[in-house]
């Protein structure tokens, strides 16, 4: 049976790609490059270039493959992104999932593990950490265009024979600890991505988007996760759902914040670089602190992470962008290792 991967040649989808040829799965990749790149999906993965709301390519792809279960990162994922279009993503992150839930359902997949997010939380006024039962309000629209993708998740695998894990990750950051990929995006928003760019030269400064929130040194807090540890969350979700588990919601974060300050610094000390900062007004969407309790991802998936630091997170994104500074290009491949 294979798995597909749609947004395998992204950030996150890329490393699961790798890990799924690592476990000796058979993978197919749907991407339609709007952000990701052909390079980054591994010569042993079937790729279809292509997109997720596209149905006939969806029924070529069960017809052409034998697909017992789907992972779904394609989507759009920059929150200030969604407030100026928010049309945009309602269309890819809820419309398209909805397309590609039904395809599934009718090639009789099995199971199904969604790429939710921290962001349908929205502001907890300082209940922290976060529980899968806390009341939600996103306060973006992309927040919210991926709570209903989750919603009708719910409702489709009440009513179909098929289960689902979403999982509501993060702030994801770092790459492969076998550097066979990385965060390559052009024109990154996500803070430790450009703030690795800002200590290598390749942008003159790192804005910081609000020093006024009620944190302890002004800026925003985030949980922020080691990409490593978050596949290892979606391998498990896969080996649970092809035992038989139940529809589950869970977090993927490990308990513990970061100010934006703290971020700079760590960057600044692991780099060994300074980094240029201007304080600036807050970013629209933006909440001013998230932080995951992670209980239930180990209860349910008995996901244990193995790179839970910040250091181990920078080391890992900061050696991908010095890879990537080295190229001197976006677009050249990557040996194509893998572990035996
Ligand atoms: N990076 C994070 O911190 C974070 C946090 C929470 C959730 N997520 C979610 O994880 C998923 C992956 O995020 P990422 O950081 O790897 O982003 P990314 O932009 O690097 O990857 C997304 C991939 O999906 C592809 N894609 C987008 N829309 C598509 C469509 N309609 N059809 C086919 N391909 C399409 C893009 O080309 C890209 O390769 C997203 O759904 C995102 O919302 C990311
Ligand atoms: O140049 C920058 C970039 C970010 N920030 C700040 O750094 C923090 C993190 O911002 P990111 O852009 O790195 O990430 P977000 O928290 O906005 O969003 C990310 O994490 C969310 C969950 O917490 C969602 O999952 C979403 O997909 C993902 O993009 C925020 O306080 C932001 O204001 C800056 O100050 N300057």
């Amino acid at each position: 049976m294979a798995v597909l991967v749609t947004g395998g040649a992204g950030y996150i989808g890329s490393h699961m790609t790798w890990a799924l040829l690592d476990a000796h799965e058979d993978v197919v990749v749907l991407d339609r490059l709007s952000t990701g790149f052909r390079w980054a999906v591994p010569s042993e993965a079937r790729f279809y270039r292509g997109d997720v709301g596209d149905k006939v390519l969806l029924a070529r792809i069960f017809d052409e493959n034998s697909i017992d279960a789907v992972v779904h990162f394609a989507g759009s994922a920059i929150v200030p992104e969604s407030v100026a279009n928010p049309l945009a993503y309602y269309e890819n992150n809820t419309g398209n999932t909805r397309t590609l839930i039904e395809a599934g359902v009718k090639a009789g997949i099995g199971g199904f593990v969604f790429s939710s997010t921290a962001a349908v939380y929205g502001s907890q006024d300082g209940a922290e950490p976060v529980r899968e039962t806390t009341a939600l309000h996103p306060e973006s629209p992309y927040g919210l265009s991926k709570l209903m993708a989750e919603l009708i998740l719910r409702d489709a695998a009440a009513a179909h024979d098929f289960s689902y894990v979403a999982l509501r990750y993060f702030n994801v950051a770092g790459a492969d600890p076998l550097g066979r990929t990385g965060q390559s995006t052009t024109g990154a928003t996500h803070l430790i991505k450009v703030a690795c760019e800002a200590a290598l030269g390749k942008r003159p400064k790192v804005d910081i988007y609000g020093t006024d929130y009620s944190t302890p040194d002004g800026t925003g807090i985030r949980d922020y996760i080691h990409v490593a540890d978050l596949v290892e969350a979606h391998m498990r979700a896969l080996a649970y759902l092809r035992a038989g588990g139940e529809p589950l919601i869970s977090n993927c974060g490990y308990g513990e914040g970061f100010s934006v300050l703290q971020v700079i610094d760590t960057i600044r000390r692991i780099s060994g670089r300074d980094i240029a900062v201007k304080h600036g007004p807050r970013r629209p969407g933006d909440i001013a602190r998230i932080v995951a309790d992670p209980a239930l991802a180990r209860l349910k998936l008995g996901w244990v992470p193995a790179h839970a630091s910040l250091d181990q997170i920078v080391e890992s994104a900061f050696a991908w962008e010095e890879h990537l500074s080295r190229k001197n290009s976006y677009d050249l491949p990557r040996p194509q290792m893998r572990l035996v």
